[in-house]
């Protein structure tokens, strides 16, 4: 809760969050995620293991974590998953984000951040994958004060622009967004806003950067030690 407080007091005194964090203050004043409230989950803050899973568009974050939780047991959770279930349920936010998706640019921070806390709140894990997310400096905010938490260590998959644009192409699961216009755009967004949170997170020592090129084994054969060594 102390590091809740100090990190919002400091936010404050830039105008410029001002209107953000009138709705973050709000958040906070109805947020139990791991409060004494919820009696029926024993989980503090401090018993969490967080991992945050970062890396541009099909840079292969779902792929590895798909992996991680079969070898170690975290949960997977998805920012986009999240995103494209709550299209998927006709929420009244539903077109906002789709349109935001198709158009490759970032959803409001405080929707992410609240659809994460619910599914970490429903959780009895204590160890979370946190896919694609935070991809800018809003996001790792409103993270660190509606949770409360930073992340224990953060993955970086470091994968060259045309190996990205490649497989997002081949994908083939019939996402809006997996076309060459919309990749175009993520790319820039991911260069102008994701990689300062990777500098972040690296300037913390925080940052496990992967190499992301070659076969899916390989891959998980450079992430496999991070999570060897972090028994938790
Ligand atoms: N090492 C790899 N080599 C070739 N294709 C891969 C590799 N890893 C993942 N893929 C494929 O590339 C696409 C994007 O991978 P995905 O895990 O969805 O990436 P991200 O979540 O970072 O966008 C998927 O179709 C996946 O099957
Ligand atoms: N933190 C996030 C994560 C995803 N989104 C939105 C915008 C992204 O382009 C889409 C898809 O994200 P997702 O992580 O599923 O995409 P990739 O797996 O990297 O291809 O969701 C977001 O607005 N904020
Ligand atoms: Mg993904």
């Amino acid at each position: 809760m102390w590091r809740r407080v100090a990190s919002l007091s400091a936010l404050i005194s830039s105008t410029s969050n001002r209107c953000f964090l009138d709705q973050v203050a709000y958040r906070m004043s109805t947020c139990k995620l791991f409060s004494s409230e919820v009696k029926e989950n024993p989980l503090t803050l401090k018993d969490l293991f967080i991992t945050f899973v970062l890396g541009g568009p099909g840079s292969g974050k779902g792929t590895q974590c798909a992996k991680i939780v079969e070898t170690f047991g975290y949960v997977h959770l998805s920012a986009g998953e999240l995103l494209r279930r709550e299209i998927a349920s006709n929420s009244e936010y539903g077109s906002m984000i789709l349109n935001t998706i198709k158009d490759g640019k970032i959803v409001p921070s405080e929707m992410t951040v609240r659809l994460i806390q619910k599914e970490m709140e429903l959780s009895n894990n204590h160890k979370f994958l946190i896919d694609g997310f935070p991809r800018n400096e809003e996001n790792r905010i409103a993270f660190e004060t509606i949770i409360g938490a930073d992340p224990d260590i953060v993955l970086f998959f470091n994968c060259p622009e045309e190996e990205m644009v490649k497989r997002v192409l081949n994908r083939n699961q019939g996402r809006v967004d997996d076309n060459i216009e919309t990749i175009k755009k993520r790319l820039k967004v991911f260069k102008a806003s994701n990689l300062l949170v990777v500098d972040y997170y690296s300037d913390k020592g925080k940052l496990f950067e992967i190499d992301a090129t070659g076969t899916e084994e390989e891959i998980f054969e450079r992430v496999r030690p991070v999570f060897a060594a972090f028994q938790v």
